[in-house]
């Protein structure tokens, strides 16, 4: 997520001046940890944001030695902090994974040509091999050509749908056997809340699941789920933004969150605790999970969306499969699939992106 990371995140020296680090009692504190608001050194700081890293994917088993494992590499601060963190723990508890960054070049002009060039640096500096796949080659449109089409309002919707196949796609690409991102607790907690918000429960169920897609082609994990954004930022930070429309309705729960967080530092991990604990009653329908019977990517429908709304582009019709607009009405195509298919649909689908990981 791009933004208002920075409050309250940056090096603070011990307001008591000469205070010590309360883990090594020895050196002077540095800064005070966003997370546990501890008064602690560099060093320390380092050691314990590594190690937590090290132990959530220990605790949850997240890879197996030999493993082929894509980063999402967007050239942001989360994700670039995950591609160095992940290498050096790589090396140091040897992992035996082969590590490899994936980016995805969605066609935004000034915007992720510079986050690229940011991945290309990192691909030098970590030694880790780069795949770069762009909706262009992909889907035969940039978003800069979606947002002429569609304009700034939904734009959101295309864009997270066709990141989220295209990272299938290039993982599948690279061979890999998982797909890491660089999601974090704060990212966690706001998806939590959205997915209530929304009375969304078959995502609220697996929002906070640190490996998602099991049954699918490749899984995809979430190392960063306990780890704070301002823990993150006190590592290398990278300014990003999104230049076609921030996700408005995102926007309120990240500040929603910030202000629990500077109440109560450890409200973030309560709300992802929330949706742990969250239980779905067992004769509850939900979706079950197929393959798009055009593309053959995993869909809980007979279209997956991507289809839908690449079909939608294609036609003319860009707004065809936003929000719960019914599909293929008046088509005479294929597409009267996803007329069947969105009419079966649950109140799932909304109109503010994806709010999967
Ligand atoms: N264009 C992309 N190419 C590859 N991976 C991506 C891309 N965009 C997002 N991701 C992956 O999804 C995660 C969450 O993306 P999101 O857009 O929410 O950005 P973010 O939270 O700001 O993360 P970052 O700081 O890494 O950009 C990223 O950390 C990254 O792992």
């Amino acid at each position: 997520m791009g933004s208002s990371v920075g409050d309250g995140a940056k090096l603070q020296p011990s307001r008591e001046g000469g205070r010590l680090c309360v883990r090594c009692g020895e050196r002077k504190a540095a800064l005070k940890r966003p997370k546990t608001l501890e008064q602690i050194c560099r060093e320390c700081f380092y050691v314990v944001f590594e190690d937590e890293i090290h132990q959530t994917i220990a605790n949850n088993s997240l890879f197996k030695a030999g493993e082929r494992v894509a980063i999402g590499a967007s050239g942001g601060k989360d994700s670039t902090v995950l591609a160095y963190v992940l290498s050096e723990l790589n090396r140091r508890y040897n992992y035996g994974l082969d590590l490899f960054l994936l980016s995805v070049d969605e066609g935004i002009t000034g915007y992720r040509d510079d986050s690229l060039e940011t991945v290309k640096r990192n691909e030098i500096q970590y030694g880790l091999p780069l795949k770069i796949v762009s909706y262009k080659d992909l889907y035969g449109w940039t978003m800069d050509d979606i947002v002429k089409a569609i304009g700034l309002k939904n734009n959101c919707t295309f864009c997270g749908v066709f990141r989220r196949q295209a990272l299938d796609r290039g993982a599948a690409l690279l061979k890999a056997d998982k797909i890491v991102t660089g999601h974090n607790a704060d990212d966690i907690a706001e998806t939590v809340l959205l997915n209530i918000l929304r009375g969304d429960i078959a995502r609220l169920s697996r929002c906070t699941f640190i490996t998602t897609g099991e049954d699918g082609p490749i899984p995809r994990c979430k190392p960063f789920k306990y780890t704070y954004e301002k823990d993150i930022v006190i590592y290398p930070f990278y300014e990003i933004y999104r230049i076609y429309s921030p996700n408005a309705y995102r926007g309120f729960a990240r500040e929603f969150i910030k202000d629990l967080e500077r109440m109560r530092p450890r409200a973030i991990l309560d709300i992802i605790k929330s949706g742990e604990n969250f239980r779905i009653s067992t004769t509850t329908r939900m979706p079950e999970q197929g393959t798009c019977e055009c593309c053959g990517y995993i869909s809980s429908q007979t279209l997956c969306k991507a289809c839908v709304l690449l079909d939608g582009l294609n036609r003319g019709l860009p707004k065809l499969g936003i929000g719960r607009t019914k599909v293929g009405a008046g088509s005479g195509d294929g597409m009267q699939h996803a007329k069947h298919s969105e009419r079966n649909r649950s109140s799932l689908q909304g109109k503010h992106g994806n709010l999967d990981f």
